[in-house]
């Protein structure tokens, strides 16, 4: 059984979608500004209106309240919503040193005041949160748009071990196609609406419109 399965999923701008992902796996979303990325992350999230169904586990997103859902299925915003004066705050059970040391960032973090955090810390910050709430389902919003080469790395190391660890799946919304061929397994562009599945790196055609097929064995290790 999938962790993810989208069935006929429809949002303003895209769809049908029928998508599954399994467990530890990586899938990259590209596509054009404006071609309606953000918007299906927010239906998955159930923060967006949608039509069609989003189900995790075997339990739809209708059965279960949002914030129970979101709990499950997070959605990772390029800098998160905060909604206190300081970090530590948006971390009820804490945050280890090592932790923030993994995304290049001090000790003392979580006693900064938000407002004197870059987009980049906010960014980096915001994702640490996310991953301390130990999800199934990680829907992440362009995780490094902000970040220089080193965070990036940082990221993309934490966010493989994150998903190989707790065997999460993960969702991502990229718009570089060379951290979307080293992060994900499947990779898809959002086309008129649809999703297409990218070719293999012999050059193959784009494949087909978002059915999936789950992880198996021998699929490529980040
Ligand atoms: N609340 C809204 N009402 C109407 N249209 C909206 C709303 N929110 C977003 N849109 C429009 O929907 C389209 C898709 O937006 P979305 O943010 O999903 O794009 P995107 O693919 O994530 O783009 P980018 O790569 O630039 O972040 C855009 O044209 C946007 O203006």
């Amino acid at each position: 059984m999938p962790t993810l399965s989208l069935q006929q999923l429809r949002t303003r701008h895209v769809g049908p979608i029928d998508l599954d992902i399994a467990a530890g796996e990586c899938v990259c979303i590209r596509g054009a500004s404006g071609s309606g990325k953000s918007l299906l992350l927010r239906a998955i999230a159930d923060l967006d209106p949608h039509a069609g169904a989003a189900v995790l586990d075997g339990r739809a997103c209708a059965s279960m309240p949002g914030p129970a859902w979101r709990r499950q299925v997070a959605l990772v915003m390029a800098e998160g919503q905060w909604w206190a004066d300081r970090v530590g705050e948006h971390f009820p059970g804490g945050c280890t040193p090592a932790w923030l040391d993994r995304l290049g960032l001090p000790a003392d973090a979580l006693g900064w005041q938000v407002a004197r955090c870059s987009t980049g810390e906010r960014q980096r910050l915001a994702l640490l949160r996310t991953l301390m709430q130990q999800p199934a389902v990680l829907l992440l919003d362009e995780p490094t748009g902000n970040l220089d080469e080193d965070s990036t790395a940082r990221v993309e190391a934490l966010l493989g071990d994150y998903r190989r660890e707790h065997a999460a799946a993960l969702l991502w919304v990229s718009h570089d196609p060379r951290q979307a061929a080293r992060v994900a397994q499947r990779r898809f562009v959002l086309e008129d609406d649809r999703l297409v599945e990218e070719g293999e790196e012999d050059g193959g055609e784009a494949a087909s419109v978002g059915h999936a097929r789950s992880l198996g064995a021998g699929d490529a290790a980040w």
